[in-house]
């Protein structure tokens, strides 16, 4: 018996990790939803552990002031952080994140924090808002709290001013500010633009794959009911073709060769209808649908396509002269106008149960 690999530490901590910060427990969801959840889950965990370090300083040198000032923001994110596991809810997480943390920065500003070292928390400001609120109202808002910034920092008359520093550091930390808010607006902004593109290739390609059948490289039945869905056919007719014995050539030459003779099936109806107006599809295993844009009855033109359909084939093996081949039944009708597809469908399989009832190798219509 195979032993399992024992995971290394790294990776149970990612694990542990993933399992903190995710949105829940299953869920793998990669959604600009699911990435917010992220963000606030991970700031909270690091605001979390930063107040808390520090009230534990504030309790080792007996600084009691720093300890009420810290630990309502600890109760704080651990109350977002359990509330927003609870309701999923990012908007008002989000908001209940960011506005103390504007309030908390605009007072740390005026009042110089401790010995006016708390201007330099403010740079989280522009990173935390862009992520959470995006470039237009996250930019709005850093744009705000800019101003808020400004206003204190050369209208009011603060704490600040009293402890003496140099007069060009106000205009310093603005700069600074401004620098670090146009870094984090150019990074939101190529970052959402990217994952914008990248969602919207994403959906057309699982689009493509929807609508095209993989084996074939036909129309898949999705793709067929969208494309009558979004074109105009006006009374077409609908040819439903089915394989004949395909089950004892499987049986006989393995999946495979069956496959193959499939292909070499559907090269056929290529070359057959090439220059008309035409839809071809796998409608089902052994089943082709055809929506043929031409009105009145085609019994004739179906039968040549049997008998072309009949001459294709594939060789068993390069040593073997043996080929698999075999016939094909078709079910014809006309999809009247206004008639829903399904209607249509129910009388192309009738023609076509009486062709297999018939002895199969024929065309019947309906
Ligand atoms: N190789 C291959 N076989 C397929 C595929 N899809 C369906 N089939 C086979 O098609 C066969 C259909 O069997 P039946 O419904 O009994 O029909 P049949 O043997 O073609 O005979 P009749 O329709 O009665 O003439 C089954 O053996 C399926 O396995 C496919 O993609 N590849």
């Amino acid at each position: 018996m195979q032993k399992e690999p024992r995971s290394t530490s790294f990776q149970t901590l990612s694990r542990w990790l993933s399992a903190i910060l995710r949105p829940s427990a299953s869920s793998q969801a990669v959604s600009d939803a699911s990435r917010k959840i992220f963000i606030i889950n991970l700031f909270c965990l690091v605001m979390v552990l930063f107040t808390a370090s520090f009230a534990v300083y504030g309790l080792i040198q007996s600084k009691w002031e720093v300890i009420y000032d810290l630990l309502p923001f600890t109760a704080l994110y651990v109350f977002i952080y359990f509330w927003l596991r609870r309701t999923q809810n990012h908007v008002l997480c989000g908001n209940l994140v960011l506005y103390p943390l504007y309030v908390v920065m605009l007072y740390l500003v005026y009042s110089g924090g401790v010995h006016g070292t708390g201007l330099v928390w403010i740079y989280c400001i522009p990173p935390m808002t862009l992520f959470l609120h995006g470039v237009k109202r996250g930019g709005i808002e850093v744009a705000l709290f800019t101003i808020g910034l400004v206003v204190i920092l050369f209208v009011m008359k603060t704490p600040f001013d009293e402890l003496g520093y140099h007069p060009d550091l106000k205009s310093r930390i603005v700069y600074s500010f401004l620098l670090i808010a146009c870094l984090s607006l150019i990074y939101e902004y190529v970052s959402s633009r990217f994952n914008h593109s990248l969602r919207h290739q994403l959906s057309v390609k699982l689009e493509e794959v929807a609508m095209t059948d993989h084996l074939t490289g036909l129309l898949s039945r999705h793709g067929l009911e969208q494309r009558l869905q979004a074109e105009e056919w006006w009374m077409p007719n609908v040819w439903l073709v089915n394989v004949d014995c395909l089950k004892g050539i499987n049986e006989e030459f393995g999946h495979t060769l069956g496959d193959e003779y499939l292909k070499a099936l559907v090269d056929s109806m290529h070359a057959f209808f090439e220059g008309r107006s035409v839809l071809i599809s796998r409608w089902g295993g052994e089943e082709f649908l055809i929506v043929l844009n031409d009105t009145g009855d085609q019994s004739e033109l179906a039968n040549e396509l049997r008998e072309m359909m009949a001459k294709a084939s594939v060789q068993v093996s390069s040593r073997q002269r043996r080929t698999i081949s075999t016939s094909v039944s078709i079910g014809i009708t006309i999809m009247r106008a206004g008639e829903p597809i399904s209607t249509t469908l129910g009388r192309a399989y009738k023609a076509l149960y009486q062709a297999k009832e018939a002895g199969r190798n024929r065309v019947d219509s309906l």
